[in-house]
């Protein structure tokens, strides 16, 4: 689909310009990017390539809006955000048509991605009002010791393509609630729900300079971020690559980071589980965005009593699903984002039968031609194959048996990744032996679901650092200041 055959209510919220200082600029140097639809190919729509002296235009307006932002109340700040929460609801179908056409995913599920997500501005609107200090009584009679919270500064984000929509929305309500500015840097595959937020960011009153969105080439913005002196802070979400090198560069600058990384998650059914649930669970956070989330369940282990009940069921509703277009009615699977992550799940496949594992369905790329592949189911799976050692980010449900709970928890841990991890049983003794001893942020039990604005997300080991979301979301965007107030 082209940018003027998106069916939109509201089409000024399509737009091929850079949000920068409060103004929306073409090209300084006439230099575009392509944002294609990964369905077909087709060009959607050319934005902006801008070069590092527009990015530190936006980091210099940053810098003199965060001031004043930061001086306005709590109130102010979250009436502000709350607007824009209400902007993204009620022009949630254009936001999802937007961001299916340049992702993929099917339509509902890009809806749900926008309204769930918005609700993290609502949330940090509210939390804006709670960012309390604290009085310690001083080290003497005369003294007090007062703790005070103070936003960060300006803050640089980079966003995936994977959520286009609700990764913004995750940073910028915490860092704005905070009294920080920031200046986001999209993936170049889907900027155009970036800037469509940006749009409703402008007419929610978000005042010129505290939140502008740069598009291009990621290197050049990236070194910009790192080395920029007016930066305090980069918020990251996608690979744990960049995240490492972002980590190396901000290094020289001491920046503050917050980054979401890869994951390996471990999904496991144990032998008490009810299947029927796990089945569902299983489903949800293996196929969810055609298994293209950071969260999804990447190792399926399952207890060998129940791993037969347990493998019909889910081949029963994997054969459920429909590729095709995100907007067509039924669709539940879209194409992978693009070439590069098919060549990924044809490697994990093909690593996993040449090993011994036995394909139950799927195996190869769809009849629909383009960046589709087929749900894939593979048994037999073993801890050796590339499956279970790196993120195949794709619709490939590889299940491994298992004897007993240790073995489960070693292979589980078996991982430089702890993002989310997954389990199904009804025994609560277990629960909170298996809960406390997965190495993994996130615990899912009895659930394939877990983010929310109210729940703290975020990742341990090689899966990154800091949260987004909860009442710890908003700590990563504020320092503390210590007053000793003396005399008294
Ligand atoms: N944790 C998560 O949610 C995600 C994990 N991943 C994992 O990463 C794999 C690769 O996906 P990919 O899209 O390449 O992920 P990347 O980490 O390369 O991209 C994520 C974001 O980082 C930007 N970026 C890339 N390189 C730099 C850089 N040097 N400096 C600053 N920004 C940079 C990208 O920009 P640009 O688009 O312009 O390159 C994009 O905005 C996936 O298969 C998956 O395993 C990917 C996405 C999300
Ligand atoms: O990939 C991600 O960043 C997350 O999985 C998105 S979600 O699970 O929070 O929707």
């Amino acid at each position: 689909m082209t940018a003027s055959t998106i069916p939109l209510k509201d089409p000024s919220l399509l737009t091929d310009k850079a949000f920068v200082a409060g103004e929306w600029i073409s090209s300084p140097t006439g230099k575009t990017f392509a944002v294609t639809d990964p369905f077909d190919g087709s060009l959607i729509a050319n934005v902006p390539d801008l070069d590092r002296t527009v990015v530190q235009k936006a980091i210099d307006a940053a810098e003199a809006a965060q001031k004043l932002w930061a001086r306005k109340t709590a109130k102010e700040r979250a009436q502000v955000l709350k607007r824009w929460y209400d902007l993204i609801v009620a022009n949630a179908d254009d936001l999802a048509l937007i961001l299916t056409t340049e992702q993929g995913k099917p339509l509902a599920e890009a809806k749900g991605e926008v309204v769930s997500n918005a609700a993290y501005l609502e949330w940090f609107a509210e939390e804006a009002k709670r960012i309390d200090g604290d009085i310690i009584p001083g080290a003497n009679p005369g003294q007090r010791i007062m703790v005070l919270k103070q936003p960060v500064g300006v803050c640089a984000a980079i966003t995936p393509w994977n959520f286009p929509n609700g990764m913004i929305t995750r940073k910028a309500g915490p860092a704005l609630a905070a009294g920080c500015s920031m200046i986001l840097k999209p993936a170049s595959q889907t900027p155009l729900s970036a800037l469509a937020l940006a749009v409703l960011a402008e007419r929610a009153g978000v005042p010129k300079g505290v939140f502008s969105v740069v598009t291009g080439e990621a290197k050049p913005i990236g070194l910009e971020f790192c080395h920029n002196p007016k930066v305090a802070k980069i918020t990251f979400t996608g690979s744990t690559g960049v995240g490492r090198w972002l980590m190396k560069e901000a290094a020289d600058g001491i920046k503050r980071l917050s980054l979401e990384l890869g994951g390996n998650a471990p999904f496991i059914v144990f032998d008490d589980a009810d299947i029927d649930a796990a089945v569902a669970g299983a489903m949800i956070s293996k196929f969810r965005n055609a298994g293209q989330t950071c969260v999804c369940a990447n190792r399926i282990y399952v207890q060998e009593s129940v791993v037969e009940a347990f493998t019909e069921k889910l081949l029963a509703k994997v054969s459920g699903l429909r590729l095709g277009r995100g907007t067509e009615e039924g669709v539940s699977q879209g194409p992978l984002i693009d070439e590069r992550a098919v060549a990924k799940m044809e490697e994990h496949v093909a690593d996993a039968l040449a090993n011994g594992g036995r394909l139950l369905t799927g195996g190869s790329k769809s009849d629909l031609g383009g960046n589709f592949y087929q749900p894939t189911v593979i048994a037999g799976v073993t801890q050796a194959m590339k499956v279970a050692k790196e993120e195949t980010f794709a619709p490939l449900a590889p299940i491994i048996s298992f004897k007993t709970e240790e073995d489960v928890i070693a292979m589980a841990n078996d991982s430089e990744f702890g993002l989310a991890s997954y389990f199904y049983a009804r025994d609560m003794a277990r629960v909170w032996r298996v809960s406390e001893a997965l190495e993994a942020g996130m615990v899912g039990v009895n659930t394939g679901m877990i983010a929310n604005e109210m729940a703290p997300f975020g990742g341990i080991k090689q899966s990154g650092m800091g949260r987004e979301g909860s009442k710890y979301g908003i700590e990563g965007f504020l320092e503390l200041k210590y007053v000793c107030v003396a005399g008294i």
